[in-house]
């Protein structure tokens, strides 16, 4: 059967996530063996807006898939969320001939393909972000690998808490999603975790658990925050007052979001990548490439955006029971 589209441009955009690479050479690679040509957008949807584009062939997305950032660059578009701007997307898309388009990024990201696919060009959007706050998919391009960023640096701060008996306190990246903070509290064995999704209640969530460890022989203590919760230094100042502990405050910051991509997330990036352009050869549009498990599928953009995506109750469960907080 004849491919529905003849030439797609692939972006990425939003906050950029280690494996958004691979995914774009895999959607060069898939679309070049489905004899469908592909066109890097660069920027974002600032590229769309602008004409910034480069042509992509297979050799110039060769070793990619180690490589952290994204080599087509990444951005937040104020253009593109006004009207004009996406008339002008809309004028490159037929300029340069793009009958689809695929969109690497988050929820905004999606919100923007929306507005694409009303004017007419087929839109598929590949969940790429280190906050895994996609609500129709249990995963995101550039989880992994920030977790195991962030469980790194974790790692070496114990050292030197431990000498000095001492408590840190970490702020990991989600300003709205504590799903890396979680996961990283978890790994790496955290005193306690405090994420955005759940209120905090300073004296059971905190003082409590530091308390329980200290008359368990611990001398060292680590804090973990999502950045949604707010300043890790006013936690550190509260438990200062509250122990007389020694805090000391770990911004990790935008260090998360670089870095070789792991296996897990070229892998992912890889496959929803294939599916990205087997499903616009089909003639499908207003699509999101996701996982549930172990399975890779697709869900209607709009269905998509409307989901929540709580915090995943089994390891907010596991990590209250480890960390001594009593039920509640
Ligand atoms: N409602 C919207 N309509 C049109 N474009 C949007 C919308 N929301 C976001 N975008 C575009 O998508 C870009 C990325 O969104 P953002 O929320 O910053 O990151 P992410 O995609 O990672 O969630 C924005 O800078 C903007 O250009
Ligand atoms: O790149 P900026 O503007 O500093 O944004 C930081 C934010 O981006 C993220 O790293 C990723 O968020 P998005 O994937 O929604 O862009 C957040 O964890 C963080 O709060
Ligand atoms: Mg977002």
């Amino acid at each position: 059967m004849a491919n529905a589209v003849r030439r797609i441009g692939v972006f990425t955009s939003g906050g950029d996530a280690p494996g958004m690479n691979a995914a774009i050479r895999s959607v060069v690679r898939t679309s070049l063996h489905m004899g469908i040509e592909c066109i890097g957008i660069r920027r974002g949807y600032n590229g769309l807006v602008n004409g910034d584009f480069i042509p992509l062939d297979f050799e110039s997305v060769s070793g990619l898939s180690r490589r952290g950032g994204t080599m087509l660059y990444s951005a937040r578009s104020e253009d593109f969320r006004g009207e004009a701007g996406q008339e002008k997307a809309v004028a490159t898309c037929k300029l340069l001939g793009l009958e689809g388009v695929v969109g690497i990024g988050g929820d905004g990201t999606f919100r923007g393909l929306l507005e694409l696919s009303r004017r007419g060009v087929a839109v598929v959007g590949l969940p790429g972000t280190i906050d895994n706050d996609i609500a129709c998919s249990t995963y995101t391009i550039g989880f992994d690998t920030a977790c195991n960023t962030a469980l790194d640096s974790i790692d070496k701060l114990r050292d030197t808490m431990q000498s000095h008996e001492r408590c840190s306190v970490v702020e990991v990246m989600g300003r709205h999603a504590g799903h890396l903070a979680l996961y990283v509290g978890v790994a790496c064995g955290a005193t306690c975790v405090l994420v955005p999704e759940r209120p905090v209640d300073f004296e059971a969530d905190v003082v409590e658990p530091i308390r329980r460890a200290r008359l368990g022989g611990r001398t060292h203590f680590m804090v973990i925050v999502a950045e949604g919760v707010g300043s890790a230094y006013d936690v550190a100042k509260k438990i200062t007052e509250a122990t007389s502990l020694d805090t000391r405050v770990t911004v990790l910051g935008h260090v998360q979001r670089g870095g070789a991509p792991t296996a897990r997330d070229r892998v992912a990036a890889t496959y929803m990548g294939y599916e990205a352009v087997r499903l616009l050869a089909e003639g499908k549009s207003n699509r999101v490439v996701c996982v549930q498990g172990d399975t890779y599928v697709d869900y209607d953009i709009t269905e998509a955006l409307k989901m929540k995506k709580g915090l995943d109750e089994q390891t907010y469960t596991v990590m209250r029971a480890l960390t001594g907080v009593e039920q509640r």
